[in-house]
């Protein structure tokens, strides 16, 4: 069966003086949800914004789908301070928490949606003991911590391999990917299995969002 794909714009890439503006342009555009990056500047070296910019961007009427990929360490604390501002879904590192399973449940429990990421280095068979407990598995294509980076081309192979992984075992595991997905590589990233495309640069430096957003869906045609 094909997955309907998904596009979440990254808002680290977006003019963040006016995030509530940005958010409500990316989805009017035709994102699917928005991709809401925090760091923490000790699981990776950057520093954005947490669950009180959330909550800011909840209370100035933004009501769309959020999904927090939470690059921190802190895991389980930080995970209920971004239910409690309002995310629909979060995405935690495998290699930020000894107890993934744990912060798995917790999120489970907080009624969002769970993901879970893995960096390049980490192999699938890590995760394998948790498939069950998630909704999409992020597979990074880059480095995390910056946007604008170049996507790394061992990831494909292993979207191919996490594709047959979970085809396997006949589970509904979405599969997202980060970093460096643009207008001219996206049908490749596609065609090794991902479904879920966050998209910053690429999408925030066009003129046109709406028609950024139609050159990404026609190559996903
Ligand atoms: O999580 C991250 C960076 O760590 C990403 O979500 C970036 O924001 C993606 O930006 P581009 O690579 O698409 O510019
Ligand atoms: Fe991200």
């Amino acid at each position: 069966m094909k997955i309907p794909a998904r596009i979440a714009p990254s808002i680290l890439a977006c003019n963040l003086a006016r995030l509530s503006e940005e958010c409500h342009a990316a989805i009017d555009a035709g994102g699917d949800f928005i991709h809401f990056d925090v760091m923490d500047n000790a699981f990776v070296p950057n520093l954005t914004f947490g669950a009180p910019v959330l909550k800011s961007l909840r209370d100035d009427g933004f009501s769309g789908f959020v999904d927090v990929h939470l690059m921190t360490t802190d895991v389980d604390r930080l995970v209920g301070d971004c239910v409690a501002a309002g995310a629909n879904s979060i995405t935690i590192h495998f290699e930020a928490t000894h107890h993934v399973q744990r912060a798995l449940t917790k999120i489970r429990a907080s009624g969002c949606e769970v993901g879970l990421a893995v960096n390049i280095a980490t192999p699938l068979d890590a995760i394998e003991f948790v498939l069950d407990d998630i909704d999409m598995l992020l597979v990074m294509t880059i480095n995390p911590g910056f946007g604008g980076q170049s996507l790394i081309p061992a990831a494909l192979p292993k979207i191919e391999r996490a594709k047959r992984l979970i085809d396997n075992r006949g589970l509904d595991v979405r599969i997202q990917v980060d970093g460096g997905v643009k207008v001219s590589n996206i049908r490749a990233i596609a065609d090794a299995g991902a479904d879920t495309f966050v998209v910053g640069s690429d999408f925030f430096s066009a003129q046109s969002y709406k028609e950024r957003c139609g050159e990404f869906r026609a190559e996903l045609a």
